[in-house]
């Protein structure tokens, strides 16, 4: 699949693994997932343009390189993308934030969108969507359609657990936009749930169900 990227790293791996066992706690699923997405935050983060300062260090001056993290925006699908986010503003602290309320509807799986708040000039920013599931690509395409329309300069989408059929959705409408995962199970079921999955993830962080 291009443009698909799977996080491999053993420690990715090995937190998602726990991550999907039906008795790990609320709490021990939230913290699992903020170090998750520390992790996956570097992976995502490697291609960052870098630029060119001078640095004093205690014996004399030198070159140094930075990163513009302004130029960041990572926009956080509700509610569980904020599950997400903190590990990827630990990782790059000076990155706006934009949120997008979205959920499924159960019956037929269609997002309705309740909320959209974004930081000015997106025209000049590289946007990460954040969203721990990718499942029909229903949600992940309505809000690419919808930040498309602010003409950012690029457009990642990074889950922790995706389907064929929602890499499949998301790469047919948007092929630009480049998936970054930690897995691709093996498929959805009859109510639009990833199998074998972790279940809610909405659910599952807040504690709801
Ligand atoms: O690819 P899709 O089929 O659109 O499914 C994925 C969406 O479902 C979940 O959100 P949900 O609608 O459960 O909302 P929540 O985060 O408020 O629980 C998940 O966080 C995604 O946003
Ligand atoms: O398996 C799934 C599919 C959509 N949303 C979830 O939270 N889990
Ligand atoms: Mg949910």
């Amino acid at each position: 699949m291009s443009n698909v990227h799977l996080i491999s790293h053993p420690l990715v791996q090995h937190k998602l693994t726990l991550m999907r066992r039906k008795d790990a706690s609320t709490s021990t699923f939230r913290t699992l997932l903020n170090e998750l997405s520390n992790l996956m935050a570097y992976e995502v983060t490697r291609d960052m343009p870098l630029q060119d300062i001078e640095v004093e260090t205690p014996l004399e001056t030198t070159t140094g390189k930075i990163i513009d993290g302004k130029k960041l925006v990572l926009v956080s699908i509700l509610r569980a993308g904020n599950g997400f986010l903190d590990g990827f503003l630990n990782v790059v602290p000076g990155a706006r934030v934009g949120h997008i309320g979205l959920y499924r509807d159960p019956e037929t799986l269609s997002p309705v969108e309740y909320y959209f708040k974004m930081p000015q000039e997106m025209q000049e920013r590289d946007i990460v969507i954040v969203d721990p599931m990718l499942a029909t690509g229903n949600s992940a395409i309505a809000a690419v359609d919808r930040l498309k329309q602010l003409k950012p300069r690029s457009i990642k989408f990074v889950c922790l657990l995706t389907c064929p059929e929602g890499v499949a959705a998301l790469q047919k409408i948007h092929p630009d936009v480049a998936i970054y995962t930690a897995a691709i199970d093996r498929q959805l079921n009859e109510h639009g749930y990833i199998l074998p999955g972790l279940g809610d993830a909405g659910d599952r962080i807040f504690g709801t169900k």
